[in-house]
């Protein structure tokens, strides 16, 4: 079979055509799935669809056109609604302004997830609220300039001193950008779903700064002294020690994750021809084997809970 330089460059294209549409369905799924906002919105535009096509089945026609003019300014009225995460979505192709990305050497990291578990640790026995969510990939400086602006190396007793009660600065959320405190006081905008009355306004804002960006918060509670992580929108309590392990793992090894997040795509790959090798899950993330999450909420999942011991 001969192939011409034309045959190759066609191919090419749709190669890097399904490529392209791939990647953009899966961050749109994604951020569909991670932000329950998106979930009822996404759910209200395929009831639309349904009824659309059950009004064209029974040859409905003023009700068609009723769907068709609210579908037309509906492109507007998503673009309106999505606002928040189109900005965040374009804020992450467009910046890595991530702890990695900021010259911040592993030792630093340890130094700072020293210091941010031995406070946290300290705060929780003495059952001190605390709220602090460490920068990953996406930009916060619209939350930083909602607080009081700092820039001092993470203590123990920095972080101590600010959520002391009784404080000016104890009110709010601590920011962490690279291994610094960026700021203190930040207000988060509260999740919109439905928690279990357990949880308060400081885990509300935790989940819901944890559904808009792929930040990670670290929560003391108040009133039973339980050290919780959000993230993704899901809350996970940990001991200290698995707390260390933890955020070890999620500061210290960015690479792996961003390599797996391209997974769908390289499968999309493999399936028109091209030989890449699968990564063994269970070879490469030896250290995820090590965290052990007392309990963990499944916020999606309404009442969910397991138990990992
Ligand atoms: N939107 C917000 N953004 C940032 N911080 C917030 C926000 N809402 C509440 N907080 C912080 O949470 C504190 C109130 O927490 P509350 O006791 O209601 O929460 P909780 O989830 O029940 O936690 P705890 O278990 O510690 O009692 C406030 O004093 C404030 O510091």
């Amino acid at each position: 079979m001969d192939f011409s330089i034309n045959d190759v460059w066609i191919w090419l294209q749709l190669l890097l055509d399904i490529l392209a549409v791939s990647t953009v369905l899966y961050s749109g799924l994604r951020i569909i799935r991670n932000n329950s906002r998106t979930i009822q919105i996404f759910k209200g535009i395929l009831v639309v669809i349904l009824i659309k096509l059950l009004a064209l089945a029974l040859g409905l026609h003023a009700l068609n056109w009723l769907i068709d003019t609210f579908l037309n300014w509906g492109v507007v009225a998503v673009l309106i609604l999505f606002q928040p995460e189109i900005r965040s979505m374009l804020e992450k192709v467009g910046k890595t302004t991530a702890i990695f990305s900021q010259n911040v050497s592993v030792s630093q990291i340890s130094g700072m997830v020293d210091e941010l578990v031995e406070s946290c640790s300290a705060m929780s026995r003495t059952k001190t609220g605390a709220l602090i969510t460490i920068q990953m990939t996406q930009s916060l400086q619209d939350y930083i300039e909602t607080g009081i602006t700092m820039d001092a190396e993470v203590s123990s007793e920095l972080l101590g001193t600010i959520f002391q009660y009784g404080t000016p600065m104890h009110d709010g959320a601590v920011i962490i950008q690279g291994v610094k405190i960026a700021c203190a006081a930040a207000y988060f905008p509260p999740t919109a779903r439905d928690l279990p009355t357990r949880y308060g306004a400081r885990h509300r804002a935790a989940v819901g700064i944890s559904e808009i960006t792929d930040s990670i918060t670290i929560i003391v509670s108040e009133e039973t002294g339980a050290i919780s992580v959000a993230m993704r929108g899901q809350l996970t309590q940990y001991s200290p020690d698995a707390l260390h392990r933890f955020l070890m793992n999620k500061l210290a090894a960015p690479e792996e994750e961003a390599a797996f997040s391209m997974e769908p795509v390289l499968n999309t790959a493999r399936k028109v021809g091209f030989n890449i090798p699968r990564r063994d899950l269970h070879q490469e993330k030896p250290r995820d084997e090590r965290i052990k999450p007392l309990e963990v909420d499944d916020l999606y999942n309404a009442g969910g809970k397991d138990r990992h011991e």
